[in-house]
């Protein structure tokens, strides 16, 4: 039978010990109450004697978030417990989670304690957590470059004193993979004891082989892992949630384990930390990176066409990913995903028109990283035929909105013709309002599947560039773009351009079934 692991998430105080990183008492809740959706088992919420604000976050999350056991950390000192103790008293499950340095280095010039200073401190803070709560958890702090034996006696000790959890920190990044599985393995060898608590690893990231560790600390008796949302954390950061729970799930062919964690949850959950911690995720992140589904080369383009698991060991889709398995063209693509994508786009070229465009595109992007759907249908115009000569054109638009209007816009087209034609609508703020307008004026009425704005300049004439993506009928996309320092403009020639797209492609479309 797999055995369960249980995901410590530390998000909120390892989390924010990054520096640069300080979540307010109202983002530190958000994240908790996403963390609860994600289905962690811990939330190790703060360091309550820090600051005032602390405690009064880690106590507001005791209060609101109910499923997990919430966790706030203390120094082994009397006043750190009892704080981190009024923080979380309420929660449905609370835990006081004690640490003490344990290497000799750090004892000596941090601490400048003796070991047996240390044990005893150790001890007598255990026992004084434990009058609180029943459900403590010890760590002896930089355990990996402690004496082992050393650390096999404050263990023993400190579970003697009530401790439940023991945690082993591996607090500077120092373990290799072996090594630490064979600390685990003497640890269970030589704590008699260790059999009433459960065994949990804290990886950091100095050497960036923190989920290596923390799989091999499972492998031999961890059940506890501690971990944060993309990793974030002191220094190079923690081990990363997301990494560790994918790889148990998917190795399940390996690993006899599971995680209680929806993993459909694993993406919004980063999106929200990065944009409250202000940290970017890396592109080549594992699992939630930008490129994490993107495929730039042909031969895997290729293969993922075919099959999507030539070049895929998890379905994007288990992560939460809106936007899935994405094909990026560039100068490293070939013919499959070209072909692929030019039928996303609406056009249906003939094989001879396939390797004219292809020809052209090939070069494009020898000079450009990426090539965009612009530069496509440019290709598409100077290498086939002209696609854009007959379309609508924005004369005039004209909105009134704020918080005491009906937003309200009118707008003057010129059709293919040359005929002019006004007409009004009203809508939800203005851009709706433009929209339905237009839609008025043309017959027109596309499904919009995404509008975004951005600042291409900088200041207070900063222009916006508004890309909108709309759908037809037959599930086809058109983008249309267009930047001026007004919005209301910019989305309204936005439209223009997508609904003239979506107009010039159909009817070439229609030509090229006409005469096959
Ligand atoms: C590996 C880790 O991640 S551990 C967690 C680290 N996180 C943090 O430090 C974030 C929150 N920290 C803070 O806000 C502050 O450091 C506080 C409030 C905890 C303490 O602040 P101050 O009292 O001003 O002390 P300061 O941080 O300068 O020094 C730490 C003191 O704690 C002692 N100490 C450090 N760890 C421990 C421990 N686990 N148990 C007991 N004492 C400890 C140090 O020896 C030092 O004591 P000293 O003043 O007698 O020399
Ligand atoms: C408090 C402990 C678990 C810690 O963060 C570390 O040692 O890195």
């Amino acid at each position: 039978m797999p055995e369960k692991i249980y995901i410590f998430d530390t998000t909120l105080r390892d989390g924010e010990q990054s520096a640069g990183v300080a979540f307010t008492p109202g983002e530190k809740l958000e994240i908790a109450r996403q963390l609860e959706k994600l289905g962690v088992d811990i939330i190790e919420a703060g360091f309550p004697c820090s600051t005032p604000g602390d405690l009064e976050a880690v106590r507001t999350i005791a209060r609101e978030v109910r499923t997990p056991t919430i966790c706030a950390l203390a120094r082994a000192v009397p006043a750190d417990i009892d704080t981190a103790w009024e923080a979380v008293k309420e929660a449905s499950e609370p835990r006081i989670h004690v640490f003490i340095n344990s290497s000799d280095i750090q004892m000596a010039h941090q601490l400048r304690k003796d070991r047996e200073q240390v044990l005893i401190q150790a001890e007598e803070m255990v026992k004084h957590a434990a009058r609180y709560t029943s459900n403590v958890e010890f760590s002896p702090m930089d355990a990996t470059r402690a004496d082992p034996h050393f650390i096999f006696e404050i263990v023993r000790r400190c579970i003697d004193a009530g401790a439940t959890t023991i945690n082993i920190p591996d607090s500077v990044g120092y373990a290799i993979p072996e090594e630490l599985g064979a600390f685990f393995r003497a640890l269970f060898e030589n704590v008699p004891n260790i059999h009433k608590a459960r065994v949990s690893f804290h990886g950091q990231n100095d050497l960036g082989l923190c989920t290596a560790n923390t799989l091999t600390a499972i492998q031999n008796g961890a059940r506890q892992v501690e971990v944060t949302i993309n990793g974030i954390g002191e220094r190079a950061g923690n081990t990363s949630l997301e990494e560790v729970v994918m790889a148990i799930k998917t190795r399940s062919d390996f690993l006899p384990f599971y995680t209680d964690i929806n993993t459909r949850e694993i993406y919004r959950t980063s999106k929200l930390v990065e944009r409250y911690s202000g940290m970017p995720v890396q592109w080549n992140k594992a699992i939630v990176g930008k490129n994490a589904f993107r495929h730039g080369s042909g031969i895997h383009q290729d293969g993922i066409l075919k099959l999507r698991e030539t070049w895929e060991i998890m379905d994007p889709a288990e992560i939460g990913i809106p936007q899935g398995t994405q094909l990026v063209l560039g100068k490293l693509s070939g013919r499959h995903a070209f072909k692929e994508h030019m039928l996303e786009l609406g056009y249906e070229l003939t094989d001879e028109e396939l390797n004219r465009v292809f020809a052209a595109f090939k070069e494009l992007a020898d000079k450009k990283i990426e090539v965009d759907d612009r530069d496509l249908e440019a290709l598409v115009n100077e290498n086939v035929r002209a696609m854009d000569t007959a379309g609508w054109r924005l004369d005039l638009v004209q909105v009134s909105a704020g918080d005491h209007a009906t937003p309200t816009a009118t707008l003057r087209l010129v059709d293919p013709e040359g005929n002019i034609k006004v007409d009004a609508a009203v809508g939800t703020g203005p851009v709706d309002a433009v929209y339905r307008a237009m839609n008025r004026i043309t017959g027109l009425a596309p499904r919009l599947t995404e509008f975004s704005v951005k600042s291409v300049t900088e200041g207070i004439d900063a222009q916006g560039e508004v890309t909108i993506r709309i759908e037809d009928d037959k599930g086809r996309t058109y983008t249309g773009r267009a930047a001026d320092t007004d919005i209301i403009v910019a989305s309204a020639r936005a439209y223009m351009n997508a609904l003239n797209r979506m107009l010039s492609v159909q009817a070439r479309n229609a030509e090229v079934r006409a005469n096959p």
